[in-house]
């Protein structure tokens, strides 16, 4: 048979809507055995690196995969945490926040559940299960504010595949990007007035994204605009001025030039311009992960004081903020429409939005 049937399906079973939220995956353990497999599939990933396939091959079979592991998992093992995975449990726990309020306001039409596009809990798995429990409508919300071949684009690859091995598949809704939503522009700046309030300003707001090789930018991946649209709206909600702000890329792996200004370069050179506070927030990251914790909430920070800063302060994601819960579930509700039988709830949103009265 070449097609997979829906297990557990039987007649006269309720349709179900599905809302699957997913995000990038991170290794089961921080260790080198853990990490090979998770770098391994990751990084085979043609629309993480673009590179012919021969060629790539050898590069991370014979080089990457052997030193990469034990230099990762060093890192992982400084930001793991009873839960496991940072990135793991805060993705679980936005998860659950969603479901919460899904219920509250569907009941039991609506499902929610997360999977991860590298490792586990998998994308085909979660799918399969949420097929056993009637799911015949699925909406897939990738936790990346800012649309990337490289992530977005993947996470659409990982959902056609598991398509193409399905005879019966599900109405399906996917949702590419909120990185210029008006209600995650003002969650993003609600967490910096909080931290200013608590501390006060800085010299600089740096919003640090993660990179991707400036070539995919040149071959048409809209990332780095909608980079610089977050950051300017939320500059503009803050009512900060050009020089208050600074939109920089991390995360840089390989050779090739990637998007810049580099966030490492940008903190090493700040402090002999005469930038000695600053606070950094990652407003393409979700949830806080390696990428936040070790690298920037660690690393940049020793950059930056060695090279002569004073004062540094990292603003966390706004992971299961109830603000943020509150804007996924607005995207949500958004793409239940004429999926759901409105409740009075939804209804009351609807018509304050027509009304504009949610401004
Ligand atoms: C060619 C390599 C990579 C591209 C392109 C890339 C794009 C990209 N990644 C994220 C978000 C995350 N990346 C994370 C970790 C991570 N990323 C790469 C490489 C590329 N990313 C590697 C090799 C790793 C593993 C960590 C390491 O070995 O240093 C994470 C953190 C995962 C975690 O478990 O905490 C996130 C999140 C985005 C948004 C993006 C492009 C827009
Ligand atoms: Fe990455
Ligand atoms: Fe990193």
């Amino acid at each position: 048979m070449k097609y997979k049937s829906n297990k557990g399906f039987s007649h006269g079973q309720a349709d179900k809507i599905g809302v699957l939220v997913t995000n990038l995956g991170t290794p089961q353990a921080p260790t080198k055995q853990a990490l090979r497999p998770y770098l391994k599939e990751f990084l085979s990933d043609p629309r993480v690196v673009e590179v012919p396939k021969a060629i790539w091959w050898f590069v991370l079979n014979g080089i990457i995969l052997n030193f990469r592991p034990k230099r990762s998992a060093e890192a992982y093992s400084t930001v793991w945490t009873e839960e496991g995975s940072p990135l793991l449990a805060i993705t679980k726990a936005q998860a659950a926040a969603i479901g919460q309020r899904c219920k509250a306001e569907y009941g039991d039409d609506v499902i929610v559940d997360f999977a991860m596009r590298y490792g586990n809990p998998a994308i085909g798995k979660t799918i399969e299960d949420m097929l056993a429990k009637g799911v015949r409508k699925l909406v897939v919300l990738p936790l990346y504010p800012q649309y990337s071949a490289s992530t977005t684009g993947s996470t659409f690859d990982a959902i056609a595949k598991d398509f193409t091995s399905r005879r019966w598949l599900p109405e399906l809704r996917f949702v590419n990007h909120y990185h210029d939503r008006d209600n995650f522009i003002t969650a993003l700046a609600n967490k910096v007035k909080a931290h200013w309030e608590a501390h006060g300003k800085a010299d600089k707001l740096i919003l640090s994204y993660h990179g991707i090789p400036k070539r995919y930018l040149m071959n048409g991946d809209p990332y780095h605009c909608e980079c610089h649209k977050t950051s300017r709206l939320l500059a503009e909600k803050l009512g900060l001025s050009h020089d208050e702000y600074m939109t920089t890329f991390q995360s840089r792996f390989g050779r090739e030039e990637w998007l810049t200004p580099y966030t490492d370069e940008t903190l090493k050179s700040l402090p002999g311009k005469g930038v000695k506070s600053i606070q950094v927030m990652c407003p393409g990251f979700s949830a806080d992960c390696l990428e936040t914790i070790e690298e920037i909430g660690e690393e940049n920070r020793e950059y930056f004081m060695e090279a002569g800063g004073e004062r540094y302060e990292y603003i966390a994601a706004l992971n299961s903020d109830k603000e943020h819960i509150d804007v996924l579930f607005d995207i949500v509700q958004e793409n239940l429409h004429g999926w759901t039988v409105e409740s009075d709830n939804g209804l009351r949103a609807g018509l304050a939005r027509a009304l504009g009265a949610e401004k």
